[in-house]
């Protein structure tokens, strides 16, 4: 099906929209009438810099108030109306949007609204328009799709027709019941589909539209199922996205359309409309990699961990770290450089030291790599020199590298291949393991990110969970692996220049973090101090053995239990912007410790 995108869902010019909206695919756009009026193209430029981007005008909108008035009000509308028309012919859109009026005029009468509705589809016939009328969840008298489409069945005129937008439908109630009504609407007379999901939220549903919306996939509603409602009646216009979000409007457009993309691509494959390369949802953590200008404080750390220098690359300035199943490359190469050159907030050059690649553990790494290319994430060359193993990788959302693995497994491309051993230095037998792997996104990007790792890579989204910092209010959701064998919190919300908050982290699961965290101590390094205060709250909380809580308080071991079980967990100081954490999961215990997170980030920045 053919796919456009609303100009209001993108930021910056008009021209930066429809350029960002045709570079990620899309068909056609809804030109908004303010990005239009803010324009210093005339109508027939956009018209042939939408033709030359290969971009149809499906839509030009809104125009409000215009039904159900005393007709001296809607003489004026017809008037307002005429120029409307004129423009469309030379901007080249054959179809308008025009939602049900909040007018205080307007008047509680179908009749008359079907009326004027009539004559405004006699004029626009003139002009070789249609109208598309559409019911704004917060219309003065028609706020739902059906009442909508009543009016325009009373008008019964060929070029008047109905607009869907889901998100009017959706926050009004999805019980079936509700949506019953789409499949009395014959296809032809719905002559627009505009789709947007949203985050479950309690609130007037004016401001949860304008400034909540997201991308169908990025939030509560049932999209799919309504689209599919949609196309049972025979409608075949295009999937259209009109997305009003206040996140969206500061961030850049170019990938905000592919995440919008993205979205739609998702969604079609969901309906069984575009056939996708099937998921290969990764099964562990091959390794993940720490970039780094300087090798020597984070090989420190990971010595203290009990992890070993094992091997080198064969050609890069890379070093493999293991302990257990658990592994650190630590790459010293050019990837490092780029990150030296950020700021902290205080102005003072960061310490480049960051997480910036994870090995996922592929059950078929090359078409995890196709369907990471399908759904427009960049591909990363399989090669790197010559010498190299053919590894397949893409790039997420915030240019974090994911390389699709498949170790020592015969017939595949081997990452540990590309590395030599250290004939005097074995993997010691240590017992960790990686438990999650937590990456913190640029303010802008978290729907995107977690829209990525659920359709990209096959990860199911948990709950999401707020997380108080110090400086700000983090937002934090894990994306898993059916069996937990590959978790992935994300986390948004720091100040751009906030290093604690973005700082990324490796935790790894032991059966005895008490054990673990003696031997880390023992072996010179030094766990992250927790205030007092925690643990006199926490023996208010839990009932403790003898002894227990005091261990805890001495080590800086945190404390948590769900329904399944009990979480301890302990950290390590900060290097740059990476830190491990070392945690002990019993009896089914589901969370990543967000009840302790906001000491832990408080006492993190006292750290520093
Ligand atoms: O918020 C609004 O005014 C508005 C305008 C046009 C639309 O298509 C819509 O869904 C909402
Ligand atoms: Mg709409």
């Amino acid at each position: 099906m053919r796919t456009s995108i609303a100009t209001v869902s993108l930021s910056g010019s008009l021209t930066e929209k429809l350029t960002a909206a045709a570079r990620a695919g899309f068909d056609g756009v809804e030109i908004f009438e303010n990005d239009l009026l803010a324009s210093p193209l005339a109508p027939e430029d956009i018209r042939a810099r939408c033709a030359d981007l290969g971009l149809t005008v499906d839509l030009y909108q809104p125009m409000r108030d215009v039904e159900a008035v005393p007709e001296a009000e809607f003489a004026r509308n017809l008037r307002r109306a005429r120029h409307k028309f004129e423009l469309m012919g030379r901007l080249g859109a054959d179809t308008v949007l025009v939602c049900s009026s909040v007018h205080p005029l307007a008047e509680d009468d179908d009749a008359l609204a079907a009326e004027q509705l009539a004559r405004l589809a006699d004029l626009a016939q003139d002009f070789g328009v249609r109208v598309a009328y559409e019911a704004l969840a917060w219309g003065r008298h028609v706020s739902t799709y059906d009442h909508a489409w009543r009016i325009v069945d009373t008008a019964d005129h060929p070029a008047l027709g109905t607009c869907l937008d889901s998100f009017h439908i959706l926050s009004r109630g999805s019980e079936p019941q509700d949506l019953k009504g789409i499949a009395d609407i014959p296809g032809e007379k719905i002559f627009f589909l505009q789709l947007a999901d949203a985050p479950l939220l309690g609130m007037d549903v004016l401001q949860w539209s304008r400034h909540h919306r997201c991308f169908p996939g990025q939030g509560g509603f049932d999209v799919v199922d309504l689209v599919r409602r949609v196309l049972h009646t025979g409608y075949d216009g295009p999937l259209s996205l009109e997305v009003f979000n206040d996140v969206l409007r500061q961030a850049e457009a170019g990938p905000t359309a592919v995440d919008a993309r993205r979205s739609l691509l998702l969604l079609q494959e969901e309906l069984g409309i575009v056939a996708l390369p099937a998921p290969a949802t990764p099964t562990g953590i091959a390794f993940t990699e720490v970039v780094t200008p300087d090798a020597e404080p984070v090989g420190a750390l990971l010595g203290s961990l009990g992890f070993a220098r094992t091997a080198r690359h064969r050609h890069k300035p890379v070093e493999l770290w293991e302990q257990g199943e658990a592994r650190v490359l630590v790459n010293t190469g050019p990837a490092a450089l780029p990150h030296s050159r950020l700021r902290s907030r205080a102005g003072t050059p960061l310490d480049g030291t960051t997480l910036a690649a994870i090995g996922l553990e592929s059950p078929d790494p090359a078409a995890a790599a196709r369907r990471a290319e399908a759904l427009l994430a960049p591909v990363l060359p399989r090669r790197r020199a010559a010498e190299d193993a053919p590894l397949d990788a893409v790039a997420a959302p915030d240019g974090t590298e994911l390389f699709l693995c498949a170790t020592s497994r015969p017939g595949l491309p081997d990452w540990r291949a590309d590395f030599e051993d250290d004939p005097h230095t074995p993997a010691p037998p240590g017992e960790l393991r990686v438990d999650h792997v937590a990456l913190t996104q640029p303010w802008h990007q978290f729907d995107e990110a977690v829209l990525f790792h659920r359709g990209v890579l096959g990860l199911d989204p948990q709950e999401s969970v707020d997380v108080a910092d110090p400086y700000g209010l983090l937002r934090s959701r894990a994306v898993t692996s059916g069996d937990g064998a590959v978790r992935v919190p994300l986390t948004v919300g720091a100040a751009p220049g906030d290093d604690t908050a973005h700082a990324r982290h490796i935790a790894l699961a032991t059966d005895d973090v008490v054990a673990a965290a003696r031997r880390f101590t023992a072996a010179g390094g030094r766990l992250l101090p927790i205030p007092a205060n925690y643990y006199d709250d926490l023996a208010a909380r839990f009932e403790f053995a003898d002894g227990e809580l005091e261990t805890y308080r001495e080590l800086g071991i945190l404390y948590d239990r769900d329904t399944h079980g009990v979480f301890r967990h302990c950290y390590t100081r900060t290097v740059g912007r990476v830190f491990f954490e070392l945690v002990q999961r019993d009896g089914g215990y589901r969370g990543y410790g967000a009840a302790n997170a906001p000491v832990r980030l408080a006492a993190q920045h006292t750290a520093r």
